[in-house]
């Protein structure tokens, strides 16, 4: 029973919680925004759920063409990666002689090696930074991909690397004083969480003129500002390759990042999850922890986030990742740690996975090569896909395409005519949103306005993904086609 100052017993409800009213929830909640599954996509469901009832629409089916996620779109799993899983998750089969003949002996190796180095499985919990034969395998990939040495204790394995993210943001947001230098257009991630953990966004423009290059100059001058209004610049976000905006950086523009974060003492946050995804010949990529690493850099803390939701692996439902933390003292450690533990661990598959990623089959071992050929394969249709996505997109009327160096997305520039704008302040939404809009209910194509990612002050972008399969691409292109110039012709040239 509560009691009153005088110590009267006060019954009834003390303040209207209940029922739960969107008034009455965190505003930090109410107020973040997540436009890769926002207003447009709804709109798609509510769409769907008419096609399936066997409503007539101008289209036959929706198209998710919002989101990374690969398999949605049709994409096949990579075999060794499944094969490892269903053995870990039904050991009983590793007895079966039919088995046997089923799962080539690198497969079943694989899984009695993490099986009898995971107590009980990946039905129980494992330490909250994730099994260690698997943060090893992870750090073996690690050192062979840049070279230098990975500490399995400084791996923290995650639910996504959405889940990385929401733990830097945690460990580094401790009031609204606090900023976080985010590049624009930037992943709606990083505005959410930002909103829902209390800091401010900080942003610095991407420049699209040349390709979506990142200027240390521009770094710098926000740095500066937001410090002479009392703001404590805490970390800078680089996606590499960008979402959405799929460039890749330059080793010596890295370089710069890091000589930047060690002058003005920021922490680097380094979103990593599109590495596999290079179509550019004259480009690769090179980890931020390679960076530092040449640099023999040991002040600047670099937080590396990577994914089993990307690359030519796309297993987003699985929910995979990792955090490395590098020069990052024991201190700081323990608190990550401790912080993981509150979550008890991530998913045991997740972790497999990434450990499988990380750790894949190597030539000469059994099954190499069907894993060889499906990594060649799905790498080199996505590379088909983005450019002949780019080169409809750049047909276009009043549209110009940068060209996707990285990622699977592609980032538009769409010149509106006035009366599309009119007519998109008259209904209170962004221009590119109407445009978005329009383009879902005239075609079943779903994408994300370029105001979802935040961008520059008077332009209009959308995002899309180039995961459609290669047999529709055509007919996508066409119905894109059409769509946009009647959408022209309706709201004026
Ligand atoms: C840059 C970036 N970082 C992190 C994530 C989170 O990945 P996890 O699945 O590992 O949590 C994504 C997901 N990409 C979103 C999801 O699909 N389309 C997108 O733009 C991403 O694009």
């Amino acid at each position: 029973m509560v009691a009153n100052g005088a110590g009267d017993p006060v019954k009834g409800p003390q303040s209207s919680c209940s029922p739960l009213g969107v008034d009455n929830i965190n505003p930090k909640v109410t107020n973040a925004q997540y436009a890769v599954r926002g207003e447009i996509v709804i709109r798609a469901k509510e769409l769907e759920d008419k096609l399936h009832n066997g409503e007539k629409l101008p289209f036959d089916k929706i198209l998710y063409c919002n989101i990374g996620n690969p398999q949605q779109l049709g994409q096949h799993p990579v075999t060794f990666y499944r094969q490892v899983l269903a053995l870990c998750d039904y050991p009983e089969l590793l007895e079966n002689e039919q088995a046997k003949a089923i799962f080539p002996p690198d497969v079943i190796a694989r899984a009695k090696k993490y099986l009898a180095a995971i107590p009980g499985g990946t039905g129980a919990y494992s330490d909250s930074r994730g099994a260690m034969v698997l943060r090893k395998d992870i750090a073996k990939g690690i050192e062979e991909r840049d070279g230098y040495p990975c500490d399995p204790d400084n791996l923290f394995l995650t639910d996504g690397a959405s889940q990385g993210v929401h733990a830097m943001m945690r460990m580094l947001l401790r009031d609204e004083n606090d900023a976080i230098l985010t590049p624009i257009p930037q992943y709606p991630l990083y505005s959410a969480t930002l909103t829902m953990y209390g800091g401010m966004l900080l942003p610095y423009y991407l420049h699209e003129e040349t390709g979506w290059s990142l200027d240390i100059n521009e770094l710098r001058s926000q740095t500066y500002k937001a410090r002479s209004e009392g703001k404590n610049v805490r970390a800078l976000v680089v996606i590499n390759p960008g979402n959405p905006t799929g460039q890749i950086l330059s080793y010596e523009n890295q370089v710069d990042v890091v000589k930047f974060c060690k002058e003005e003492g920021i922490v680097l946050l380094a979103d990593e999850v599109y590495q596999a995804n290079i179509y550019r010949p004259d480009k690769t990529f090179t980890s931020f922890k390679k960076v530092l690493c040449d640099l023999k850099e040991t002040e600047v803390t670099v937080a590396s986030m990577m994914s089993i939701s990307k690359g030519f692996y796309g297993e987003c439902g699985r929910r995979g990742g990792y955090t490395e933390l590098v020069n990052v003292n024991s201190d700081v450690q323990a608190e990550f740690y401790k912080l993981a533990s509150i979550n008890l661990c991530s998913n045991l598959n997740g972790q497999i996975c990434m450990a499988l990623v990380m750790n894949p089959p190597k030539e000469g071992e059994p099954s190499f090569e069907l894993y060889s050929q499906e990594r060649t394969e799905l790498l080199a249709s996505l590379k088909r896909r983005a450019v002949k996505l780019h080169k409809t997109l750049s047909s276009l009327q009043g549209v110009t395409c940068t060209e996707p160096e990285g990622a699977l997305y592609a980032m538009p520039h769409i010149r509106l005519p006035q009366g599309a704008i009119e007519a998109a302040k008259k209904i209170g939404k962004a221009a590119d949103f109407f445009y978005c809009m329009q383009l879902l209910e005239e075609t079943g194509i779903v994408t994300v306005p370029g105001s979802g990612f935040k961008q520059e002050e008077g332009t209009y972008h959308f995002r899309t993904t180039f995961l459609v399969p290669e047999k529709e691409t055509d007919e996508v292109a066409e119905r894109l086609t059409k769509f946009h110039n009647s959408f022209l012709a309706k709201y004026g040239e």
